[in-house]
């Protein structure tokens, strides 16, 4: 079927979207894909309701304020790509990420969106509410990309790791034999765009210039990389706030711009690092997707604390930028066939389980465009 997958990830920086052909188990032919920017108000309030969200009843008027403004993004992004498409795939966006481990009914998991509504619009069907089964079953309801990252590698060498840098990190090990593995490894350009907003008025450290003119404070990353997080074995998986509060313990928030950058960019690396030690087997490479592929402070961090080779998603014909999107194509088609989307060695969950929800299924199919 032909999807469009729709991320809005955890830096708000935007809405990724791009088209796919595929029927969840494989990938046919991925098709264009582009990057719908968040206007700065929107940006603004979304970062307001992750400060919010903890005590935010569903039907507090600013929630339902920003999520209408989200909506119509999105609906504008697949109007943007101007494709026909069977079937799309709604992240919506992390407001809140509280799973418990192994407690099944007990966790929560927050994504704002109103599915019907872009049904509605685009009448598309929608595939949505991704991560709600998983916690509910125990699992971490994060990450969900593996299963996809699976079906990419199919010809590649292997023991690999695919690494995301979004506001958080995650990670996805794949065995020679399809094994999986995946977590996510710790902040990584969340903090650093707080960081920088704050340095700069800018709403992340372009091209990594501030994290390159400082050095790394060894006492602050001392203390942060003794977290117990990044010992912890996997499934794990955080919410975009999960390490405010120990980054401004460690003293992060006392220092200089440039060496507080520094600082949290080997943090992310060191967290990487970190991950690696719960692979059973070292990669044989990692290839690296997400905005922070972009930073090259981090790119030079990583390369320092991985001993095997750190390459750009793009080294193996991927698009770094829209792999999370493409992803979430893939995974509406799961849902639409009923297959798993979490797997014990991705979120933890007892079995392979299927999850996400349907809308907008029984109306008149149309194309996006003639
Ligand atoms: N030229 C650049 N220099 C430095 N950093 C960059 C550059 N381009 C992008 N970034 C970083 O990448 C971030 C966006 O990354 P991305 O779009 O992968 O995140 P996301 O999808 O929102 O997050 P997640 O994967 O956590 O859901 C920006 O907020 C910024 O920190
Ligand atoms: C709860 C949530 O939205 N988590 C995101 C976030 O952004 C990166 C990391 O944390 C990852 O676990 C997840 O996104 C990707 C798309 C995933 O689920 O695979």
């Amino acid at each position: 079927m032909r999807t469009i997958g729709l991320m809005s990830g955890t830096s708000l920086d935007g809405v990724d979207a791009a088209w796919v052909e595929t029927d969840g188990e494989r990938i046919g032919r991925f098709g264009p894909s582009l990057t719908l920017p968040y206007d700065p108000a929107l940006r603004r309030d979304l970062r307001r309701l992750l400060d919010m969200a903890g005590e935010l009843p569903a039907d507090d008027p600013f929630l339902l304020d920003c999520e209408q403004r989200l909506t119509e993004r999105h609906a504008e992004a697949v109007e943007k790509l101007a494709l026909e498409a069977d079937l799309i795939g709604f992240h919506g966006q992390t407001i809140l990420h509280r799973p418990v481990a192994g407690k099944p009914g007990e966790g929560r998991t927050w994504q704002i969106g109103d599915a019907a509504a872009l049904a509605r619009r685009l009448r598309v069907p929608v595939a949505h509410d991704f991560r709600s089964a998983d916690v509910a079953a125990g699992g971490q309801g994060a990450p969900l990309v593996p299963v996809f990252h699976a079906a990419l590698v199919q010809d590649l060498p292997r023991p690999l790791a695919v690494l995301n840098l979004g506001g958080v990190g995650n990670v996805t090990w794949i065995g020679e034999d399809g094994q999986l593995i995946a977590f996510d490894t710790g902040p990584a350009n969340g903090p650093l765009d707080d960081w920088a907003r704050r340095a700069t008025g800018e709403d992340y450290d372009r091209d990594g210039r501030l994290a390159l003119a400082g050095l790394p404070d060894g006492a602050v990353l001392g203390r942060m990389l003794a977290h117990p997080y990044l010992a912890a074995p996997p499934p794990k998986s955080l919410d975009r706030l999960d390490f405010d509060r120990a980054l401004r313990e460690a003293g992060a928030c006392d220092l200089p711009p440039t060496d507080g950058a520094a600082t949290l960019v080997t943090f992310c690396a060191c967290a990487v690092a970190a991950a690696a030690r719960h692979f059973p087997v070292p990669p044989k490479q990692w290839l690296v997707a997400g905005g922070g592929r972009r930073n090259p402070a981090l790119m030079r961090a990583l390369a320092g604390a991985l001993p095997e080779p750190v390459r750009p998603a793009e080294v193996v014909g991927w698009d770094g930028d829209a792999l999370e999107a493409q992803a979430f194509g893939v995974l509406a088609a799961r849902v639409w066939h009923g297959l798993p989307l979490t797997f014990p060695g991705t979120t933890g969950v007892p079995a392979p389980l299927a999850g996400g929800q349907l809308t907008g299924v029984n109306q008149p199919l149309v194309s996006i465009e003639a």
